[in-house]
Parts: structure tokens; C-alpha cells; sequence
């Protein structure tokens, strides 16, 4: 912290109190508001489902052809994409979403950063017990899409000075700016990439985990309070996978929130999150931390096998359960049980 956040519009700006470190101030055009710190976004029983559209449309020539069985299929049907899903993000830690293609990890996020029609999501966000309003968010949240359009051309420290200059307020200084951008380039580990050009196939320019790093850059040149990313190591090898998530956590470290999705994280990747949810079709099916997945597994009667990948065992153990039978019902009553004894202990 320490470093004035200020909006993109200019209208609102968040100072973290160097006279008073116990809290945030959030400075309103209209006033100020103080918040206690450590920020908690906390979110309670998210509950999202949409119409599916009819499976097939006929022409009105053959609707007259149809059983009633077959004018079912015509009829709108609700799919729940997300079921009482609850937990916390913490400032200074990674919340990661895991779970198999299909889940719902980039639904959770869309709904903790707003981006889902009012109205169809049911359940609650609070940031430390307060409602969430979508303007606040807005302002002290930024969300990292997969691949952000950049400009081939330009080098690292041009793109980052390009967003500064459009996305800080305009009565920032220049030399205010610079320096904004040479500390994000020291965080970001780019120091070494910053004169090198961004590239493309024609052009060889800076290596795909710099470039996915200059796109956080760009994301958090306003210096963000929640960070939301999804898949940001998707497509990367696992040293450049390892030194994204570990950007991240320095980010986390120095005051934000980060929310993550991710597929498979390695092991050296896993040493870096804090927090975990693990979903299957919408539900919870583990929440809790890195280190409580062998306990949460053994307790389950699955104990995980020693020098195997935790979150390979867990997601192939999903995946088994899914394909099964019973489905994942029972994991997602265990992890519900689980989890008030974790809260009563
Ligand atoms: N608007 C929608 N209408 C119907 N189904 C949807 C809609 N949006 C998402 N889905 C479905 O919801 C499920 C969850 O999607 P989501 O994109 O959240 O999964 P994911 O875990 O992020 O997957 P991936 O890892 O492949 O990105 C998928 O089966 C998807 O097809």
C-alpha cells in the first residue's frame, strides 16, 4: 500500500492512509468514505441460472408433425450455472477457482465482478460487511481478460506509458506518470523486457509470459484494489505460468485482492495461492486452502497418494465422480459439513 490509487475517471480517488494504515479512504467527488482494513470481499450463497433456448426451431410447415414429447423440447428450460456458491477473498492473498472445462469458473468471476445482468444473479457480495454497489466496484476492481489486444510495434515501457496516459487522470503529471510505470515495470519483472517490443508472428518481440505480464500491466496501471483474472497462465509454459502467478502474488502483497480462475495449477503454482474452490457443474465441491486438501480428501475417504499432484488427484477424483452413477452430490454434502466444522473449530 501507500501508493495513491486514483480512478480512471478522476471522480473518485482511494488513499491508502499512511497516518492511518488501519484503514482506507475512499475519496468520492461527494465525500469521503473510510473503510477498515484488511479488505474481505465476501460473497454468500451466488446462485445463477439462465433459459436455455428451445433445442430446435422448426419451420411452421412441420409443427403440426410434432408428438408432445418433441414440443417439450420447443419450450424454454432453466440451466443453473451457479448453486449457493459462498466464500472470501482477502486483501494480500490469491483466491484461485479450479475446476474442469464447463464448471463454471468464468461464470463465478463474471458474478464477483459484476458482469452479469442485474437481476439474475441471486445471493449477495459485500466488501467488509457492506454491499458491494456496482459504481465502487467499477472503480477499485480491474478484470484481466485471457489476451489483450496490444500494439505490436510498441515497446513494453510505450505500452505501459500509453495506458498510464489514458487510464490515470488527466491532471496527473507526466513525471507522475512515468514513475508510476517504472514501478510497475519493477513489479511486473519486466525490467529486462521493458525496451524490447511487444512483437507478433511476423515480428519476434518480448516472450509470451512478458506479454501476458505487460497485459496485467495495462490492467493495473490505476493500481486496482480487487484483481480478477481469468486463466491468466492459460497457454504458457510452466516457468513463465509460474512467474505470472508469482507477479500476482506481489500484487496481492502490496494491498489488493487478486481472484483467479485457473485449470491446473502446478505444484510450485499451488505454493502461491491462498485460497481455493474447486467447482463441478456450478456447486462447490472443496473450498479451503492448498494445504487443507489432503486432510479435506482423506477425511472424504479418498486419501490423496504421496508425491502426487494434489489438484490433478482432486479434479481426476471430480471428474470420476461426475461420470459416475451418484455424481458429485456426495462431495458437495461432505464439503458443506466440512466446512461448518472448519467454521466451529
Ligand atoms: N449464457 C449462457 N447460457 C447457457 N449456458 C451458458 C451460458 N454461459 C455459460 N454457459 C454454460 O455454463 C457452463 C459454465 O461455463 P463457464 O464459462 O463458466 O465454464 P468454465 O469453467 O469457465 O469453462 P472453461 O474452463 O472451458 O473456460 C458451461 O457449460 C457453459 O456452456
Amino acid at each position: 500500500m501507500g501508493v495513491p490509487r486514483a480512478s480512471e475517471s478522476g471522480q473518485l480517488q482511494v488513499v491508502t492512509g499512511d497516518e492511518t494504515p488501519e484503514h482506507i479512504v475512499l475519496e468520492f467527488s461527494s465525500g469521503v468514505e473510510t473503510r477498515p482494513l484488511p479488505l474481505v470481499l465476501s460473497f454468500s450463497n451466488l446462485t445463477y441460472s439462465v433459459k436455455t433456448s428451445p433445442k430446435m426451431k422448426l419451420p411452421q410447415l412441420f409443427r403440426g408433425c410434432i408428438t408432445a414429447d418433441d414440443g417439450d423440447n420447443l419450450s424454454a428450460k432453466t440451466r443453473v450455472l451457479l448453486s449457493g456458491i459462498s466464500g472470501e477473498a482477502r486483501e494480500g492473498e490469491i483466491l484461485a477457482v479450479l475446476g474442469a472445462s464447463g464448471s463454471g469458473k468464468s461464470t463465478l468471476m463474471d458474478a464477483l465482478a459484476n458482469r452479469i445482468a442485474k437481476g439474475s444473479l441471486k445471493g449477495t457480495v459485500t466488501l467488509n460487511g457492506e454491499n458491494l454497489e456496482s459504481r465502487l466496484l467499477k472503480v477499485i476492481s480491474a478484470y484481466v481478460m485471457q489476451d489483450d489486444l496490444l500494439f505490436p510495434m510498441l515497446t513494453v515501457e510505450e505500452t505501459l506509458m500509453f495506458a498510464a496516459e489514458f487510464r490515470l487522470p488527466s491532471t496527473l503529471s507526466k513525471s507522475k506518470k512515468k514513475t508510476r510505470v517504472q514501478a510497475l515495470i519493477d513489479q511486473l519483472g519486466l525490467d529486462n523486457a521493458a525496451k524490447t517490443v511487444i512483437g507478433n508472428e511476423g515480428h519476434r518481440g518480448v516472450s509470451g509470459g512478458e506479454r501476458r505480464r505487460v497485459s496485467i500491466g495495462i490492467d493495473i496501471i490505476h493500481d486496482p484494489i480487487i484483481l480478477f483474472l481469468d486463466e491468466p497462465t492459460s497457454g504458457l509454459d510452466s516457468t513463465s505460468a509460474f512467474m505470472v502467478v508469482n507477479v500476482l502474488q506481489r500484487i496481492a502483497q502490496s494491498g489488493s485482492i487478486v481472484i483467479m480462475s485457473i485449470h491446473q495449477p502446478s505444484y510450485r503454482i499451488l505454493g502461491l495461492l491462498d485460497r481455493l474452490i474447486f467447482l463441478s457443474r456450478g456447486q462447490t465441491v472443496f473450498s479451503g486452502s492448498p494445504t487443507s486438501l489432503a486432510s479435506f480428501f482423506e477425511s472424504f475417504g479418498h486419501p490423496i497418494p504421496k508425491n502426487e499432484n494434489r489438484t490433478e488427484f482432486a479434479l481426476d477424483l471430480i471428474r470420476e465422480l461426475e461420470e459416475s452413477s451418484e455424481g458429485t452430490e456426495s462431495l458437495v454434502e461432505f464439503n458443506k459439513s466440512w466446512q461448518s466444522k472448519q467454521i466451529q473449530k
